[in-house]
């Protein structure tokens, strides 16, 4: 899809604002420290997207038909496949930008025998965060700190709220290795890989259940690409990430789950051709 015609869409999902109750945060924070902890979790989640089709409003062709897989927490998953075969779509959808047509995105949970435990859940938007093809265009603020903190609550939250996003902050900003880098430093001005880290941060500081990246390699340089399949390594350990990219060699090692989306919107699971 054409980034200009989703500018406007994509600034504010750069930016969205945090809706987050004290306890909310808590938890978020607690979820973090899961991985350490995770031998002694019972069971499993799986994000599922069962039969789900799109055509855009006023329009007589679906653009996804019927796309159904699922992705484990905490694996990694790549979606590739010819230009304009609807993978942006697809992200959108999981989003929350546009709604399926029909089928469901839900999160279930199962228990250690396989089965499920409880109903399905639909996965709500706000528990994913989504980078964008080229996220540094849609940069808004001067200073990385006005950068990731854009379109946080100024006044009205209470003292509590403020203090775990500022922690929230810079864990997030550690996470991704900003922390070697002034807060106050133009984001314009970082190298193509740090732009990239940025953009993670900013997601990150609401951990997201979901991390879904649209070609996170696109025109960087060879160093700046390896840098951020590093760090995205790095990532896969606490988070389930979902991709979308052409560029299968360089990510393969990362791949757990892999599907091709076909011309028309058709998903099929497939291992990566490299
Ligand atoms: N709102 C819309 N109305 C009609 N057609 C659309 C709309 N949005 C996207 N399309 C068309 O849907 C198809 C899928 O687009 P999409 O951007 O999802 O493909 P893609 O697989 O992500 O492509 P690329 O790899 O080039 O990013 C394209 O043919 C595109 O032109």
């Amino acid at each position: 899809m054409a980034t200009s015609s989703l500018s406007t869409v994509q600034s504010s999902i750069n930016h969205k604002p945090l809706q987050l109750s004290p306890q909310r945060v808590s938890a978020k924070l607690n979820l973090i420290r899961i991985p350490q902890n995770h031998s002694i979790h019972c069971g499993y989640s799986c994000f599922e997207v069962k039969d789900v089709s799109y055509r855009p409003p006023g329009t007589e062709l679906n653009l996804l038909n019927k796309v159904t897989f699922s992705l484990p927490e905490r694996s990694f998953g790549l979606i590739f496949g010819q230009s304009g075969s609807g993978k942006t779509t697809l992200l959108q959808l999981l989003s929350g930008i546009s709604k399926p047509t029909s089928g469901s995105i839900c999160v279930q949970r199962y228990g250690n025998d396989g089965n499920p435990d409880k109903l399905p859940e639909q996965l709500s938007p706000e528990k994913v965060g989504i980078v964008f093809q080229f996220p540094e265009r849609y940069f808004v603020a001067d200073t990385i700190a006005d950068e990731v903190t854009f379109g946080w609550p100024r006044r009205k939250s209470s003292l509590q709220l403020r203090e775990h996003l500022a922690l929230n902050l810079q864990r997030a900003v550690n996470w991704v290795g900003l922390n070697g880098v002034s807060l106050d430093k133009d984001p314009h001005s970082l190298s193509g890989g740090y732009k990239r880290r940025l953009a993670l941060a900013i997601q990150l500081v609401e951990v997201p259940d979901l991390l879904i990246l649209d070609e996170p390699l696109a025109g960087l340089d060879w160093k700046a690409r390896a840098d951020v399949v590093k760090l995205l390594k790095h990532l896969k350990k606490e988070l389930t990430v979902l991709v979308v990219s052409h560029d299968l060699k360089e990510l393969a090692a990362l791949v757990d789950h892999s599907w091709r989306m076909e011309i028309g919107g058709f998903l099929r699971e497939e291992l990566l051709p490299v």
